[in-house]
């Protein structure tokens, strides 16, 4: 990416979340965001990364009061056995535990699944919800460039690894569902094949809206290969529009102080930000229905290319090399 293509990234990633802010302060003024009311769902299983903090910690939060046994998969370990306690006594729910998970590390995604299988439990819901967002240019511990290894390919391998529990886990009528946390970057994302790294010309908003739009066409593309393999599972994309939590500390700090200032207005709470993702866990109405981007509990479309079947299969395929998984996508296909 050439620096004037970084420099009209970051404008285009401004633009982008300023236009979902004047929506969401339009919709505050009209009545704001009502809390969906669901049924509680005992004796179901859910992963929510990132689980600790922000949006994460509110969809655990929700989902544990609706009565799932909820695992928070998280690197902030110092911090978990206190939200784990907080989660508890507040929804009264014994049934929410911390796992150590490095989405950063391939490594540590594999140990962390197997830790998980150890419990011998069912997997109805995996929510991809950990994430960074326009960090200085850094690498994971396996050499990628943080934005696409962490927040998408992280995940691409922890729902590779998961995906023969939630098989057994779901069944006709009552699906297992995966959910990738997106956002409204996806919309001015590139996805750049030659250099998914960056490595050429680093700009820390096309990074992040990049991995934004790499886990839209990876939902899209795991819904299509679950559903020619008659899988009780889905795969949705959620978009919590702009919430109020950590994940500005890296953004321009004019944007940090207009966030200090006004964010409890312009921005969504994180429990606002949360009902997106458990609205997608847990409703009824989408029972058996994947490949959808939701936005305030509502199907949208996502970027027109997020549906070109070419792109979803070449991401795949690349995706499938760099984290060592077997790509089923030509068996499935072709039998
Ligand atoms: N806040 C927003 O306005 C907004 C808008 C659109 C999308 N999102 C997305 O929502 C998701 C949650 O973000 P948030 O706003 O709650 O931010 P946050 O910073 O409050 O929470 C991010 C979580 O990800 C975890 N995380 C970071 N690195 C990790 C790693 N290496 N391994 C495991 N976990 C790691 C953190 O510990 C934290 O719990 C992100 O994917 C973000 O891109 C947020």
């Amino acid at each position: 990416m050439s620096p004037l293509s970084a420099a009209r990234a970051a404008l285009r990633v401004y633009a982008a979340g300023a236009a979902v802010v004047l929506a969401q302060l339009l919709r505050r003024c009209r009545g704001g965001f009502a809390e969906p009311v669901l049924a509680p769902q005992p004796d179901r299983v859910a992963i929510v990364t990132g689980g600790t903090d922000g949006i994460g910690y509110s969809t655990a939060k929700h989902l544990a009061r609706l009565g799932m046994h909820v695992i928070i998969a998280g690197n902030n370990a110092g911090k978990a056995h206190k939200v784990v306690r907080q989660i508890q006594e507040e929804t009264l729910n014994d049934k929410v535990e911390f796992l150590y998970c490095d989405l950063a590390s391939l490594q540590s995604i594999r140990q962390f699944v197997q830790k998980f299988k150890k419990k011998k439990i069912p997997l109805h819901v995996l929510v991809n919800n950990a994430g960074v967002m326009m960090v200085p240019q850094r690498k994971t511990r396996d050499g990628f460039e943080e934005h696409f290894g962490l927040n998408y390919l992280g995940h691409f391998l922890l729902t590779n690894l998961l995906l023969d529990t939630m098989k057994e886990s779901g069944s006709p009528g009552c699906s297992a569902r995966v959910l990738a946390v997106s956002s409204a970057t996806h919309y001015i994302g590139e996805l750049n094949m030659d250099d998914l790294q960056g490595s050429r010309c680093y700009s820390p908003h096309g990074a992040y809206a990049q991995s934004k739009l790499a886990l839209v066409l990876f939902m899209y593309h795991l819904q299509r290969l679950l559903a020619a393999q008659g899988s009780p599972v889905t795969a949705n994309v959620v978009d919590p529009g702009v919430v109020n939590t950590d994940l500005y500390k890296h953004v321009f700090w004019g944007t940090r102080l207009i966030k200090k200032l006004f964010g409890w207005w312009f921005f969504k709470t994180p429990d606002e930000g949360a009902w997106t993702s458990v609205y997608a866990a847990v409703t009824p109405d989408l029972e058996g229905i994947g490949g959808r981007y939701l936005y305030n509990e509502k199907e949208t479309k996502s970027l027109t290319i997020t549906y070109d079947l070419d792109l979803q299969r070449e991401l795949w395929a690349r995706s499938c090399q760099m984290t060592g998984i077997i790509d089923m996508t030509q068996d499935t296909f072709s039998g």
